[in-house]
């Protein structure tokens, strides 16, 4: 069962994904043996199977050493590759870097950077969506974490190294061979340490409004603080954390936007009718079509499609007996189109999270883009306040548009993402 050893369906589930689930859902049921990256793998399908991995009340699932397999040198002791008591410590710190005062902080600052960002985009055809979300959401997150200008320079020698270090997590090749993905993900984690190591000392005597001061000032309840070498790796998790999975997000949104203008002129009429350029905290509530909109294009493109854990005592999931040292895999891409928990599953209908129809209710972990349980992100009140910043002040902008016909082809061998950038026609509004 599930193909050749060691390499079994990873080709297979790298290209078609959704396809592979729905094949194998219906051979296996929710517990499905494989073999994925090298490893022999259970692929649990549908929420019920996710509930019982990610919220985990045996504490069998560990996500360090199972995400350290695919990120783990080049994310080294990020939020998320830490487990259970150690975990927990940290994670209470850094959720003194996302209270509310905090996201509030961060909004205000990011204000200027998403006007003069949008503000400067070229009208015409061809405009690459993917692209310039990426650049738009990596400077944000340089701002607003950071609170350093960079020049031109230094941005694109950043942006290239975080570049480099995600897709070096779904090497082919796990091993450094100069020129190939992993060795340039090592090399990429060095350009990021010492970056982060250079400012440090600044941030710690300065202070500041951003993420990087929030961190080297936070403290747990019982008084703990983050080390040198804490701060430098949370902060090279969080920026990859943050900038990576919002563009994907914007860039979902942008296509289905394209795709459906109907839906592009409602979410336009309501960005104009809050009658203001600078978009305020207060006023997030008030875009109810954006936050249908942002709900349904992270269920048709999850931006993290998977959560691997690896087993750490024998356990069981829903009655199947999975020995210790087992990867366990939540494929959140595709348990997000399964047709026995969503109505026509691949059909674009915002209206699904629409309060007299809320669809995601069928289940808890039906809908969990964000994850679920202990390592649930600690980022999604700050991704959903930063999408909808850029997105609404895109609205009141420009209008966008793609050819009839046209279907985003998505690159699935790393975080999910347009082949061809997203092509679309921009003009002002
Ligand atoms: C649309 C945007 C985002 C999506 C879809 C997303 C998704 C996720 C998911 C699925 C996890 C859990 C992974 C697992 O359980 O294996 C996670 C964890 C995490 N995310 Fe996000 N994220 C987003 C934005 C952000 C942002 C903006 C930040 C930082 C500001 C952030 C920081 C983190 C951190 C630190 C963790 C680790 C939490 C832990 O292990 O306790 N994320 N994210």
């Amino acid at each position: 069962m599930g193909g050749i050893p060691f390499i079994g369906s990873t080709f297979a589930v790298m290209r078609d994904p959704v396809g592979m689930a729905r094949k194998r859902y219906a051979e296996y049921g929710p517990v499905a043996w494989g073999w994925l990256l090298g490893q022999r793998t259970v692929t649990v399908h549908g929420p019920e199977a996710a509930e019982a991995v990610l919220v985990d009340r045996d504490k069998a699932f560990a996500s360090g050493p199972a995400w350290s397999y695919f990120v783990g040198p080049f994310f080294n002791r990020g939020l998320m590759l830490l487990d259970f008591e150690e975990h927990l410590h940290h994670r209470r710190i850094m959720r003194q870097a996302f209270t509310r005062p905090r996201l509030r902080a961060y909004m205000d600052a990011m204000a200027p950077g998403v006007v003069k960002g949008v503000g400067a985009w070229q009208v015409g055809p061809g405009f690459t969506m993917y692209d310039h979300f990426k650049r738009l959401t990596l400077d944000l997150a340089v701002d607003v974490f950071m609170g350093v200008e960079l020049d031109d320079a230094e941005r694109a020698r950043v942006n290239g190294a975080f570049i480099a270090a995600v897709r070096a997590g779904t090497a082919y090749v796990r091993f450094p061979v100069p020129g190939l993905r992993w060795h340039r993900g090592l090399r990429a984690r060095r350009v990021l340490e010492e970056f982060f190591q250079r400012q440090l000392p600044a941030k710690r005597r300065d202070g500041g409004d951003d993420l990087f001061a929030a961190l080297c000032a936070a403290e747990s309840d019982d008084g703990r603080r983050f080390t040198d070498a804490d701060i430098v790796n949370h902060m090279i998790f969080a920026l990859m954390a943050a900038h990576d999975t919002t563009t994907i997000t914007l860039t979902s949104m942008a296509y289905h936007l394209a795709r459906f203008p109907e839906w592009q002129e409602r979410l336009r009429d309501e960005a104009l009718a809050l009658g203001t350029d600078d978009l305020a905290y207060a006023d997030l509530d008030a875009l109810t079509g954006m936050d249908m909109v942002m709900k349904e294009s992270m269920r048709l493109v999850a931006p993290v499609p998977a959560l691997p854990r690896r087993v750490v005592r024998d356990t069981s999931i829903l009655g199947f007996h999975i020995p210790a040292g087992t990867t366990v895999v939540v494929p959140m891409l595709s348990n997000h189109r399964m047709a026995d928990w969503w109505p026509d599953p691949d059909t674009f209908d915002p209206g699904r999270f629409a309060p007299e129809r809320r669809e995601d209710k069928v289940h808890r972990f039906a809908w969990s883009p964000f994850g679920g349980g202990a390592h649930r992100c600690v980022g999604m009140y700050f991704a959903g306040m930063q999408v909808k910043s850029i997105m609404y002040r895109l609205l009141r902008r420009y209008r966008w548009s793609v050819p009839d016909g046209y279907v985003m082809p998505l690159d699935t061998t790393s975080l999910p993402s347009p082949k061809d950038g997203l092509p679309v026609h921009l003009v002002v509004a």
